[in-house]
């Protein structure tokens, strides 16, 4: 893999003093998604619509997962000689992890300026499976001299480019074939959803190869099911506004890292569920259109219980085809008898069903006289409930039309 930049001169931004813009770090937008989605082909409109000979400059930085950057050919055959002020080649992996470090590095170097002149704004282009929210902790975790990428740049947007086609594509095969995946790899279409949860801005890409506006209405209906907070737009080829993405701050460390809709119901952020007497639930605008889940008959539940499900059963249950109709997401913990001691993690994107153990319940380890396990923390004290303190089934599911009653009904049937 190799991963380049390509200087670019900076499309000027009206109402603002260079003087002003020079004391300012300059802005980041990251383009995500699944690969093939249409991110390099979105970067190239994007770079065109620079003006030469305004102040600062665009930077572009490209990650491919092959050996070949193929991308970053493109970018600097499009982006023109004499745009090209360098490129940097860096070692193998993905920005989102492995490549994390060099990403972070670059975007350091690129800030600084130098001979080449001050960079105004920079672009990233992730590989297809990078994961937005590994991207965005390099400006929201600090190192342990409490510093973060943050003090360099400014992370303005996280963009996820969504495959019309592909997307629809999955989400009706996951449906019709439900796959089950205990403790294995992760299904790619959880990937794509998890891109699509993690976002500012949501590109709908390739519409031109989608049939009929129904699709399209029944896609976006999908997505904003997924993430209600980004703004949506429609796309063919990439061709999305510069001024959609610049001059204005649209990443929000908090709200978008927890934009995700299995999270906000799970945390009681949208639903009302445990607010305060008369707060009502908070109806956020999703975009563009205006539109909001509800409007879509998007509607969600916690489903909790305090005794194990037979493991067997549940999985049986989440394996049956049409079993859960109209869910889009289900996600959270859940406990087995089979494996009392370890808490298991659901994951449920479009048809794909993934379980997972990544750790051990709080109480396992205090029954066991582990040092360090006395005394639970404050989160889970809250939850605590003797004999079998934490351990618990907390389960979102989001979905539209879902039949709460029996959906209830068939997972209250799995317990042991
Ligand atoms: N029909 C159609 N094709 C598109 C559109 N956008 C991109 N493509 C084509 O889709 C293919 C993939 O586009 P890229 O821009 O390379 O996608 P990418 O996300 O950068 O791909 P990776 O880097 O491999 O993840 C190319 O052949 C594009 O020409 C679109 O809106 N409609």
């Amino acid at each position: 893999m190799l991963l380049f930049a390509v200087i670019h001169p900076m499309f000027s931004q009206s109402g603002k003093s260079a003087s002003a813009d020079a004391a300012r770090p300059p802005g980041v937008t990251v383009l995500c998604g699944f690969l093939g989605a249409g991110k390099t082909t979105m970067l190239n409109h994007l770079l065109a619509q620079a003006e030469p000979g305004a102040e600062g400059r665009w930077a572009a930085i490209v990650n491919d997962v092959a050996s070949v950057n193929i991308d970053a050919a493109v970018v600097r055959a499009r982006a023109g000689g004499a745009a090209v002020r360098e490129i940097v080649e860096l070692g193998n992996g993905c920005v989102c992890c492995s490549s994390r470090d060099d990403l972070a590095e670059t975007i350091a170097e690129l800030a600084a300026g130098g001979p080449a002149g001050r960079i105004g704004h920079i672009f990233v282009e992730t590989s297809g499976v990078a994961l937005p929210r590994g991207v965005a902790e390099l400006f929201t975790r600090k190192n342990p001299f409490g510093r973060s990428l943050s003090d360099f740049a400014r992370l303005t947007a996280l963009v996820s480019v969504v495959d019309a086609p592909h997307f629809l594509r999955e989400w009706e095969t996951s449906h019709a074939a439900p796959a089950v995946a205990a403790d294995a790899a992760r299904p790619v279409f959880e990937l794509m959803v998890e891109q699509v949860e993690c976002a500012d801005v949501i590109v709908l890409n390739k519409c031109d190869l989608v049939d009929g506006g129904d699709d399209l209405a029944r896609l976006e209906e999908i997505v904003r099911g997924l993430n209600r907070r980004a703004m949506l737009t429609r796309a063919e080829r990439g061709q999305v506004p510069v001024e959609l993405l610049l001059g204005r701050q649209r990443f929000d460390a908090s709200a978008t890292l927890s934009a995700a809709s299995w999270i906000r119901v799970l945390n009681n952020l949208d639903t009302g569920e445990g607010a305060p007497a008369g707060a009502k639930p908070v109806a956020r605008r999703a975009g563009a259109g205006g539109a909001r889940p509800e409007d879509f008959g998007i509607t969600s539940f916690v489903y909790r219980a305090r005794r194990p499900f037979a493991g067997k059963k549940f999985r049986a249950l989440l394996a049956e085809p049409g079993a859960l109709p109209g869910l889009l997401r289900a996600k959270g913990f859940f406990w087995i008898g089979e494996r009392p001691d370890e808490m298991g993690f659901l994951s449920v994107a479009g048809g794909a069903t993934r379980f997972d153990f990544p750790g051990w319940w709080w109480a396992a380890m205090q029954e066991r006289g582990i040092p360090g396990w006395e005394e639970p923390p404050e989160n889970l004290r809250k939850i605590w409930l003797s004999p079998h303190g934490d351990r618990r089934q907390e389960l979102v599911f989001i979905g539209v039309c879902l039949d709460e009653s029996s959906i209830r009904a068939r997972l209250d049937a799995c317990l042991a």
